[in-house]
Protein backbone atom coordinates (compact mmCIF):
# COMPACT_ATOMS: atom_id res chain seq x y z
CA UNK A 1 0.00 0.00 0.00
CA UNK A 2 3.09 2.65 1.20
CA UNK A 3 4.29 1.90 -2.65
CA UNK A 4 1.12 2.94 -4.02
CA UNK A 5 0.53 6.10 -2.55
CA UNK A 6 4.10 7.11 -3.58
CA UNK A 7 2.77 6.37 -6.76
CA UNK A 8 0.11 8.39 -6.86
CA UNK A 9 2.09 11.43 -5.10
CA UNK A 10 5.11 10.99 -7.78
CA UNK A 11 1.99 11.13 -10.54
CA UNK A 12 0.59 14.44 -8.59
CA UNK A 13 3.73 16.05 -8.64
CA UNK A 14 4.25 15.78 -12.03
CA UNK A 15 0.51 16.42 -13.24
CA UNK A 16 0.85 19.77 -10.79
CA UNK A 17 3.78 20.69 -12.44
CA UNK A 18 1.64 20.16 -16.34
CA UNK A 19 -0.77 22.10 -14.93
CA UNK A 20 1.74 24.91 -13.80
CA UNK A 21 2.61 25.23 -17.65
CA UNK A 22 -1.18 25.53 -18.95
CA UNK A 23 -1.83 28.10 -16.33
CA UNK A 24 1.62 29.96 -16.92
CA UNK A 25 0.77 30.09 -20.69
CA UNK A 26 -3.08 31.39 -19.99
CA UNK A 27 -1.67 33.85 -17.83
CA UNK A 28 -1.47 36.70 -20.26
CA UNK A 29 -4.21 35.47 -22.61
CA UNK A 30 -7.15 36.96 -23.01
CA UNK A 31 -8.89 35.77 -20.17
CA UNK A 32 -13.11 35.21 -20.19
CA UNK A 33 -14.10 35.57 -16.39
CA UNK A 34 -16.92 34.31 -14.79
CA UNK A 35 -18.60 34.82 -11.51
CA UNK A 36 -19.50 32.04 -8.88
CA UNK A 37 -21.24 32.41 -5.70
CA UNK A 38 -20.57 36.54 -5.98
CA UNK A 39 -19.35 38.80 -8.30
CA UNK A 40 -15.78 38.48 -6.72
CA UNK A 41 -16.04 34.88 -6.66
CA UNK A 42 -13.99 34.16 -10.23
CA UNK A 43 -13.70 31.28 -12.73
CA UNK A 44 -12.16 30.96 -15.35
CA UNK A 45 -12.30 28.32 -18.22
CA UNK A 46 -7.90 28.09 -17.59
CA UNK A 47 -9.70 26.59 -14.12
CA UNK A 48 -12.05 24.66 -15.64
CA UNK A 49 -9.30 23.13 -18.38
CA UNK A 50 -6.90 22.40 -15.75
CA UNK A 51 -9.01 20.55 -13.17
CA UNK A 52 -10.16 18.50 -16.03
CA UNK A 53 -6.69 17.64 -17.04
CA UNK A 54 -5.86 17.06 -13.68
CA UNK A 55 -8.74 14.29 -13.28
CA UNK A 56 -8.09 12.61 -16.61
CA UNK A 57 -4.56 12.24 -16.32
CA UNK A 58 -5.22 10.66 -12.57
CA UNK A 59 -8.35 8.56 -13.83
CA UNK A 60 -6.31 6.60 -16.63
CA UNK A 61 -3.61 6.22 -13.97
CA UNK A 62 -5.99 4.84 -10.82
CA UNK A 63 -9.40 4.35 -12.27
CA UNK A 64 -11.19 3.39 -8.86
CA UNK A 65 -9.70 6.78 -7.43
CA UNK A 66 -12.79 9.47 -5.90
CA UNK A 67 -12.53 12.92 -6.95
CA UNK A 68 -13.54 16.14 -5.14
CA UNK A 69 -12.59 19.45 -7.41
CA UNK A 70 -13.52 22.80 -7.04
CA UNK A 71 -14.96 23.45 -10.25
CA UNK A 72 -17.08 19.88 -10.12
CA UNK A 73 -18.52 20.82 -7.14
CA UNK A 74 -19.51 24.17 -8.94
CA UNK A 75 -20.94 22.25 -11.84
CA UNK A 76 -22.90 20.68 -8.83
CA UNK A 77 -20.75 17.09 -8.16
CA UNK A 78 -21.05 16.40 -4.70
CA UNK A 79 -18.26 17.17 -2.23
CA UNK A 80 -18.47 14.22 0.69
CA UNK A 81 -15.30 12.50 2.11
CA UNK A 82 -15.57 8.98 2.40
CA UNK A 83 -12.71 6.38 3.43
CA UNK A 84 -11.92 5.50 -0.21
CA UNK A 85 -8.63 7.02 -1.75
CA UNK A 86 -9.49 10.45 -2.54
CA UNK A 87 -7.83 13.88 -4.36
CA UNK A 88 -9.25 17.21 -3.94
CA UNK A 89 -7.99 19.30 -5.97
CA UNK A 90 -7.78 23.24 -6.59
CA UNK A 91 -7.40 23.35 -10.24
CA UNK A 92 -6.08 27.38 -9.27
CA UNK A 93 -5.78 28.53 -6.13
CA UNK A 94 -5.54 32.20 -6.44
CA UNK A 95 -7.82 32.61 -9.46
CA UNK A 96 -8.47 36.73 -8.74
CA UNK A 97 -4.20 36.56 -8.55
CA UNK A 98 -4.50 35.07 -11.67
CA UNK A 99 -7.15 37.44 -13.45
CA UNK A 100 -5.16 40.43 -12.20
CA UNK A 101 -1.50 38.83 -13.06
CA UNK A 102 -0.86 39.38 -9.24
CA UNK A 103 2.45 36.51 -9.17
CA UNK A 104 0.68 34.03 -6.36
CA UNK A 105 -1.20 30.84 -8.16
CA UNK A 106 -0.92 27.39 -6.85
CA UNK A 107 -2.33 24.10 -8.12
CA UNK A 108 -3.02 22.37 -5.05
CA UNK A 109 -3.40 18.54 -4.95
CA UNK A 110 -4.49 16.79 -1.67
CA UNK A 111 -4.71 12.78 -1.63
CA UNK A 112 -6.93 11.51 1.59
CA UNK A 113 -7.60 7.47 2.45
CA UNK A 114 -9.66 6.88 5.45
CA UNK A 115 -10.02 10.78 6.01
CA UNK A 116 -6.73 11.19 6.61
CA UNK A 117 -4.34 13.07 4.17
CA UNK A 118 -1.94 11.26 2.99
CA UNK A 119 -0.26 13.41 0.84
CA UNK A 120 -0.13 17.04 -0.40
CA UNK A 121 1.17 18.88 -3.27
CA UNK A 122 1.39 22.79 -3.53
CA UNK A 123 3.11 24.05 -7.22
CA UNK A 124 2.93 27.52 -6.35
CA UNK A 125 3.46 27.86 -10.52
CA UNK A 126 4.78 31.24 -10.87
CA UNK A 127 7.17 31.32 -8.79
CA UNK A 128 8.40 27.43 -9.83
CA UNK A 129 8.29 26.12 -6.18
CA UNK A 130 6.66 22.97 -5.23
CA UNK A 131 5.83 22.11 -1.86
CA UNK A 132 5.23 18.53 -1.46
CA UNK A 133 4.75 16.54 1.82
CA UNK A 134 4.00 12.71 2.87
CA UNK A 135 1.95 11.84 5.87
CA UNK A 136 5.24 10.79 8.49
CA UNK A 137 7.72 11.84 5.90
CA UNK A 138 8.27 15.74 6.23
CA UNK A 139 8.08 18.59 4.07
CA UNK A 140 9.52 19.84 1.48
CA UNK A 141 10.04 23.05 -0.86
CA UNK A 142 11.91 21.74 -4.57
CA UNK A 143 13.23 19.09 -2.28
CA UNK A 144 14.50 20.56 0.43
CA UNK A 145 13.42 20.14 4.28
CA UNK A 146 10.73 23.17 5.92
CA UNK A 147 10.73 23.93 9.13
CA UNK A 148 8.06 26.14 10.63
CA UNK A 149 9.09 29.13 12.53
CA UNK A 150 10.01 28.93 16.15
CA UNK A 151 9.01 31.90 17.36
CA UNK A 152 7.07 32.19 20.88
CA UNK A 153 5.71 35.52 20.77
CA UNK A 154 2.94 36.63 19.01
CA UNK A 155 4.25 40.15 19.21
CA UNK A 156 7.02 38.97 16.92
CA UNK A 157 5.02 37.25 14.78
CA UNK A 158 3.78 37.73 10.85
CA UNK A 159 0.19 36.66 10.64
CA UNK A 160 -1.54 35.62 7.53
CA UNK A 161 -4.58 35.93 6.34
CA UNK A 162 -7.22 36.64 3.43
CA UNK A 163 -10.52 39.02 3.54
CA UNK A 164 -12.65 35.80 1.16
CA UNK A 165 -15.25 36.62 -1.54
CA UNK A 166 -18.38 37.33 0.76
CA UNK A 167 -19.17 40.84 0.78
CA UNK A 168 -22.30 40.49 3.02
CA UNK A 169 -21.81 43.14 5.80
CA UNK A 170 -22.14 40.98 9.23
CA UNK A 171 -19.21 38.90 7.58
CA UNK A 172 -17.11 42.30 6.52
CA UNK A 173 -18.00 43.23 9.80
CA UNK A 174 -16.50 39.86 12.12
CA UNK A 175 -13.69 39.91 9.18
CA UNK A 176 -12.25 43.00 10.20
CA UNK A 177 -13.02 42.91 14.00
CA UNK A 178 -10.82 40.39 14.38
CA UNK A 179 -8.10 42.07 12.21
CA UNK A 180 -8.18 45.23 14.08
CA UNK A 181 -7.90 42.68 17.68
CA UNK A 182 -4.74 40.78 15.59
CA UNK A 183 -2.93 44.27 14.60
CA UNK A 184 -3.81 45.48 17.85
CA UNK A 185 -2.01 42.91 20.07
CA UNK A 186 -0.03 44.07 18.56
CA UNK A 187 2.04 41.67 15.70
CA UNK A 188 4.54 42.87 13.45
CA UNK A 189 2.48 42.17 10.24
CA UNK A 190 -0.61 41.38 8.53
CA UNK A 191 -0.24 39.62 5.10
CA UNK A 192 -2.15 37.86 2.61
CA UNK A 193 -0.79 35.94 -0.46
CA UNK A 194 -3.99 35.59 -2.10
CA UNK A 195 -4.15 31.76 -2.08
CA UNK A 196 -4.60 29.24 1.28
CA UNK A 197 -2.61 27.13 -0.29
CA UNK A 198 0.86 29.51 -0.48
CA UNK A 199 -0.63 31.20 3.12
CA UNK A 200 -0.17 27.61 4.33
CA UNK A 201 3.39 27.19 3.16
CA UNK A 202 4.25 30.58 3.92
CA UNK A 203 3.77 29.15 7.78
CA UNK A 204 5.54 25.64 6.44
CA UNK A 205 8.56 27.66 5.48
CA UNK A 206 8.81 29.82 8.48
CA UNK A 207 8.37 33.20 6.98
CA UNK A 208 4.59 33.40 8.68
CA UNK A 209 3.72 32.34 12.35
CA UNK A 210 0.27 31.85 12.21
CA UNK A 211 -2.10 31.42 8.74
CA UNK A 212 -6.28 31.57 10.19
CA UNK A 213 -9.54 32.12 7.81
CA UNK A 214 -12.93 31.68 8.00
CA UNK A 215 -14.48 30.84 4.28
CA UNK A 216 -12.02 28.75 2.84
CA UNK A 217 -12.93 25.63 1.27
CA UNK A 218 -11.43 21.78 1.48
CA UNK A 219 -9.93 21.86 -1.60
CA UNK A 220 -7.49 25.07 -0.61
CA UNK A 221 -6.52 23.81 2.16
CA UNK A 222 -6.03 19.65 2.06
CA UNK A 223 -2.82 20.00 0.87
CA UNK A 224 -1.50 22.70 2.74
CA UNK A 225 -2.82 21.08 6.02
CA UNK A 226 -0.14 18.03 5.91
CA UNK A 227 2.52 20.17 4.50
CA UNK A 228 1.90 22.58 7.84
CA UNK A 229 1.82 19.77 10.34
CA UNK A 230 4.53 17.86 8.49
CA UNK A 231 7.15 20.72 8.58
CA UNK A 232 6.27 21.18 12.51
CA UNK A 233 3.25 23.38 12.22
CA UNK A 234 -0.01 22.32 14.45
CA UNK A 235 -4.24 23.12 12.88
CA UNK A 236 -6.79 24.43 14.79
CA UNK A 237 -10.18 25.15 14.54
CA UNK A 238 -10.78 29.28 14.76
CA UNK A 239 -12.77 28.42 18.03
CA UNK A 240 -10.03 25.97 19.53
CA UNK A 241 -9.87 22.21 19.36
CA UNK A 242 -9.72 19.79 16.14
CA UNK A 243 -9.33 21.32 12.38
CA UNK A 244 -12.11 19.85 10.17
CA UNK A 245 -11.31 20.67 6.79
CA UNK A 246 -14.89 20.60 5.90
CA UNK A 247 -16.10 23.13 8.17
CA UNK A 248 -14.40 26.02 6.34
CA UNK A 249 -12.55 27.33 9.39
CA UNK A 250 -8.67 27.04 9.66
CA UNK A 251 -6.13 28.06 12.03
CA UNK A 252 -2.56 26.78 10.71
CA UNK A 253 0.14 27.94 13.04
CA UNK A 254 3.62 27.32 13.86
CA UNK A 255 2.75 26.06 17.01
CA UNK A 256 -0.52 25.44 19.90
CA UNK A 257 0.68 28.21 21.84
CA UNK A 258 0.97 30.97 18.72
CA UNK A 259 -2.68 29.08 17.62
CA UNK A 260 -4.12 29.80 20.64
CA UNK A 261 -3.13 33.34 21.20
CA UNK A 262 -4.29 33.99 17.71
CA UNK A 263 -8.18 32.33 18.34
CA UNK A 264 -8.50 34.46 21.29
CA UNK A 265 -9.11 37.42 18.94
CA UNK A 266 -10.83 35.75 16.52
CA UNK A 267 -14.63 36.87 15.92
CA UNK A 268 -15.72 33.31 14.68
CA UNK A 269 -18.75 32.90 12.13
CA UNK A 270 -19.99 29.44 10.51
CA UNK A 271 -20.53 29.73 6.80
CA UNK A 272 -22.38 26.27 5.44
CA UNK A 273 -20.05 23.77 5.49
CA UNK A 274 -18.34 22.03 2.50
CA UNK A 275 -20.16 18.95 2.53
CA UNK A 276 -23.70 20.34 2.92
CA UNK A 277 -23.61 22.42 0.31
CA UNK A 278 -25.74 21.27 -2.73
CA UNK A 279 -23.21 23.35 -4.89
CA UNK A 280 -20.50 25.42 -4.66
CA UNK A 281 -20.35 28.65 -2.75
O1 LIG B 1 -11.26 30.47 -5.64
P1 LIG B 1 -9.80 30.17 -5.52
O2 LIG B 1 -8.93 31.05 -6.28
O3 LIG B 1 -9.55 28.71 -5.71
O4 LIG B 1 -9.48 30.30 -3.97
C1 LIG B 1 -8.74 31.34 -3.40
C2 LIG B 1 -9.30 31.78 -2.10
O5 LIG B 1 -10.23 32.81 -2.30
O6 LIG B 1 -9.97 30.76 -1.43
C3 LIG B 1 -9.92 30.98 -0.07
C4 LIG B 1 -11.29 31.22 0.46
O7 LIG B 1 -12.23 30.40 -0.11
C5 LIG B 1 -8.97 32.12 0.12
O8 LIG B 1 -8.06 31.87 1.05
C6 LIG B 1 -8.28 32.26 -1.16
O9 LIG B 1 -7.82 33.55 -1.37
MG1 LIG C 1 -8.99 28.00 -3.84
MG1 LIG D 1 -9.57 27.55 -7.29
Amino acid sequence: MADLWQSAMDHAVAVARKAGQVVGKALHDDRKVMTKSSSVDLVTQTDQKVEQLIIRSVKEKFPTHRFIGEESVAAGESCVLTDEPTWIIDPIDGTTNFVHTFPFVAISIGFSVNKEVEFGVVYSCLEDKMFTARRGRGAFCNGAPLQVSEQTDIKQSMVATEFGSSRAPETVEKIFCSLRNILCIPVQGVRGAGTAAINMCLVASGCVEVYYEIGTHVWDVAAGSLIVTEAGGVLMDVEGGDVDLMSRKIVAANSKTIAERIIEEIAAFSPPRDDVLPQHQ
